[in-house]
């Protein structure tokens, strides 16, 4: 297949980093990447980013695992990353998507309260509805207590690391069944231990 042909899998992918604001940040990185099981999913990290695809439910368990890994040290910790699923052309790495649905790091998180302040923005791309998908998105976030304000171009969102990623994963994954074969993306900047007050 070259790069412009069409996967036959619905795979989900992040590319994302988490910046420690600290001096010992290689420590935490590489210790928070090496504390997660990232057997179900096909991951990449380099220089600059780190990239995991496959089932939804594996790359949203390894990203925030990452980010709950790197947090737990109470060092202050900003996740950056990009969620997309549906984008044309993505199938390498399709083999992952038949693993089961069992999480493989949601023991160790569920562990971790980590409090945790995001802001996020939903892309449901070629969709003229856009905006009634975003906020019939945002609703969820509203219903699980988690949506604390909208902010120019994003939502923010409060609680948990765990409560955060629950929403994030929940209204990502709703918003691609809104049509067949939906490309949607996300952005989200969550934020633990900051020294700031919140301004929410
Ligand atoms: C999740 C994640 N993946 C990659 C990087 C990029 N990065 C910056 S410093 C460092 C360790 C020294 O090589 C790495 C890998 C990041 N920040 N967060």
């Amino acid at each position: 297949m070259n790069g412009l042909s069409c996967g036959t899998s619905n795979i989900v992918g992040v590319r994302f980093a988490v910046y420690p604001m600290a001096d010992n940040f290689v420590e935490i990185i590489k210790g928070a990447l090496k504390e997660v099981d990232t057997s179900k999913v096909w991951v990449q990290t380099d220089d600059i980013t780190t990239c995991v695809r496959g089932r939804s439910e594996h790359v949203f368990d390894v990203a925030k695992a990452v980010f709950i890994q790197a947090a737990k040290t109470g060092t202050h910790v900003v996740f950056n990353g990009t969620f997309s699923v549906g984008c044309p052309g993505d199938s390498e790495g399709d083999t992952y998507m038949s693993e089961d649905d069992i999480r493989l790091n949601e023991e160790a998180s569920r562990q971790e309260s980590v409090e945790a302040a995001t802001h996020f923005a939903l892309y449901p791309m070629d969709n003229p509805d856009y905006m009634q998908v975003i906020a019939d998105q945002v609703k969820t976030a509203e219903k699980h207590g988690t949506f604390t304000k909208g902010v120019h171009y994003a939502s923010r969102l409060d609680g948990t690391a765990n409560e955060i990623f629950a929403s994030l994963e929940e209204m990502f994954v709703d918003a691609s069944k809104t049509k067949e074969r939906a490309h949607v993306t996300m952005t989200a900047t969550i934020s633990a231990n900051s020294p700031s007050t919140k301004d929410n």
